[in-house]
């Protein structure tokens, strides 16, 4: 049964969503009434968090198994709780060899105690998944509140709780009790923006540890199907990668780790502050394979470069002018030929007059499903790998759910309810809990960075031609490059977020939703031009409208002939939805995560801890393609 109220959206938003939902191609297959059940059950499961949190392993530091008896260790006496409190056991996931699943347990039966404090729907999504909260996120806080004060936590649904409010008699949801660390004075009235940690939360709705600080160059928050996403991909040690819209870093670091560290991972994103994050993310997890730059990627294909046959695009009424190439703000050639963990905090090609990618309609950079940029008002020493409630009483456009890799320095506003798990202030590798990186550094037998002895197998087929290691310092160096250039492409799209869990409310129009279609085929058109025949295009996001999905598929199908959809290993999710044309084969290729809650509630105050095989269903909603280009 679900326990808070559905997702809020907007009523003509909705309206949208039903019709993709209840599409003539699906109704005439499962029925109205099936398809009308199956979307009112996503909206109520888009309210609640998922059943487990993903904790993916930086393999590249220390095998998994290890650092599941560290993370247990860490965890236990961070709460001061028994080795025995389930949601603080990671479980190593049974397909995926990185990543170690944490189940969230809930909702149980709390107590409603002391006085109330209500937060924005963001913040409370980032405390649904073990944030405590932080100033920016409070709303409204009674008269009097005092450090040390018990209070329990109430999230606004609708956003209708003005700042400053003394009480709150609108829709909310409870989510737990804490104990006050910040006066109502402070969080007010001290004149400047507020900042640092207001309401520790003693205890939840739902059981989830807190990530503040736990282990942060060993472990990285990221939901279920993103780490998915890095596998599907499958990079090869010494490979050229492209990752065209890649902050905080969450893929990119992941693609980096499966390929040894060998190779390189060129990472594109147009946000400057992003980028700078993704490079002390990189740093902190020791892959120095990886050169951030920021870049509008749909100009990173160099117009110097003659259209060949690899483009085969064909004009369409619905393709988009290709942008031209390079920007003025461009960077050096040169200052980045060398790859070395230090020259990723000095490669700034960051241009703050970097044309932006937006399309008319776009909304500003922080689009819904992005992390913005950190809150200026949260201070670097908190909680940096926990999703902080702080940056988040603003209903800002950024993405709840969305992993902050970086979040080194601050917990972004962008990743409420993703907990980046690393750390400017991480212990040195020498800590005594921590293994030391050098000893860590060969892969062991079982590691999962070993590329698969059957994707080994396969790679005559699907590894593209060699790389001569001139051009790859040229990639080095940064946009705009030459046609044909990569091996593989990742295109994490920017688009809607309505896959994000847990989210209370979604303030974006619908013509901020549909905005996202154009835009993300610009990028693919791209992407195409970049990638090598014989190379491997990932497109994913984490939305669930069709749009951006399965009719991006079919689009790129017909204006790439030089495509074809891959099957993907592991095949975790469902196949695309029906709705954009594609043939039941076509779709069994796509992964198409739908978010269900899981089945039982509360029994006699206790609630069932999630199992291991709903991990794979009761995910945040994502969407993943694999092409190959001949
Ligand atoms: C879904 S997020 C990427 C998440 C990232 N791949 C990860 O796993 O951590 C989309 C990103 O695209 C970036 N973006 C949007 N438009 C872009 C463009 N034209 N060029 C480059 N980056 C863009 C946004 O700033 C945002 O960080």
């Amino acid at each position: 049964m679900p326990f808070f109220p559905p997702v809020t959206l907007r009523p003509d938003v909705r309206e949208h969503l039903r019709n993709t939902f209840t599409n003539e191609e699906l109704v005439a297959t499962v029925g109205e009434e099936v398809a009308s059940q199956e979307f009112e059950a996503l909206l109520s499961s888009l309210s609640h968090p998922p059943s487990f949190t993903c904790v993916r392993v930086n393999t590249h530091l220390a095998p998994r198994s290890h650092v599941q008896e560290l993370l247990h260790h860490e965890l236990t006496k961070q709460c001061g709780c028994h080795g025995d409190d389930a949601s603080l056991v990671p479980v190593p996931h049974p397909q995926l060899p990185d990543v170690l699943l944490l189940p969230i347990i809930g909702p149980r039966c709390v107590s409603v105690l002391g006085s109330e404090v209500v937060v924005g729907a963001q913040c409370g999504s980032a405390v649904l998944r073990g944030a405590h909260v932080f100033a920016p996120g409070i709303l409204s806080a009674p008269k009097s509140l005092q450090v040390g004060d018990a209070v329990c936590v109430f999230s606004d649904v609708e956003g209708k709780c003005t700042r400053g409010a003394k009480s709150f008699g609108g829709q909310k949801v409870f989510l737990g009790n804490g104990v006050c660390e910040m006066g109502r004075h402070d969080v007010f009235c001290s004149g400047n923006t507020p900042r640092g940690l207001a309401v520790r939360m003693t205890e939840r709705l739902y059981a989830t540890p807190c990530f503040d600080r736990v282990l942060p160059h060993l472990v990285f928050l990221q939901n279920l199907p993103s780490v998915l996403v890095g596998h599907v991909l499958d990079p090869r040690p010494g490979e050229c990668v492209l990752d065209m819209c890649a902050a905080p870093g969450g893929k990119t670091t992941h693609i980096a780790t499966l390929m040894q560290n060998q190779g390189l991972v060129v990472a594109l994103d147009k946000i400057s502050s992003k980028v700078e994050r993704l490079r002390e993310t990189a740093s902190c997890l020791q892959l120095d394979c990886i050169r951030a730059f920021c870049y509008n990627s749909i100009q990173a294909a160099s117009s110097l470069s003659q259209p060949s046959a690899s483009s085969l695009s064909q004009p369409s009424a619905s393709s988009p002018t290709q942008p031209s190439a390079s920007s003025p703000t461009q960077p050096s050639a040169s200052s980045l030929s060398q790859a070395s963990a230090s020259s990723l905090s000095q490669a700034s090609a960051s241009s703050p007059t970097q044309p932006s990618a937006s399309s008319p309609t776009q909304p500003s950079a922080s689009s819904p499903t992005q992390p913005s940029a950190s809150s200026p008002t949260q201070p670097p020493a908190s909680s940096p790998t926990q999703p902080s409630a702080s940056s988040l009483s603003q209903p800002s456009a950024s993405s709840p759910t969305q992993p902050s890799a970086s979040s080194l320095s601050q917990a972004s506003a962008s990743s409420p309810t993703q907990p980046s798990a690393s750390s400017p202030t991480q212990p040195s590798a020498s800590s005594p809990t921590q293994p030391s990186a050098s000893s860590l550094s060969q892969p062991s037998a079982s590691s999962p960075t070993q590329p698969s002895a059957s994707s080994l197998s396969q790679a005559s087929a699907s590894s593209p031609t060699q790389q001569n290691p001139e051009q790859d310092s040229d990639l080095a160096s940064g946009p705009p490059f030459p046609e044909e250039a990569f091996d593989r492409v990742l295109l994490d799209a920017p688009c809607s977020g309505l896959g994000q869990r847990p989210n209370m409310a979604t303030s974006s129009s619908l013509k901020e939703i549909r905005s996202y279609q154009p835009l993300q085929r610009k990028l693919l058109h791209t992407a195409v031009r970049l990638l090598k025949r014989g190379g491997v295009l990932v497109y994913s996001t984490c939305t669930v409208t069709l749009a951006e999905n399965e009719e991006q598929v079919a689009w790129a199908l017909r204006t790439f002939p030089c495509l074809s959809l891959q099957p993907q290993e592991p095949h975790l999710g469902e196949q695309g939805m029906l709705g954009a044309g594609l043939s039941h084969d076509q779709r069994a290729l796509l992964q198409r995560f739908r978010p269900r809650l899981r089945g039982g509630g509360t029994t006699e105050g206790h609630a069932p801890t999630p199992r291991l095989h709903e991990a794979n269903s009761d995910t945040i909603g994502f969407f993943i393609a694999k092409f190959m280009k001949s």
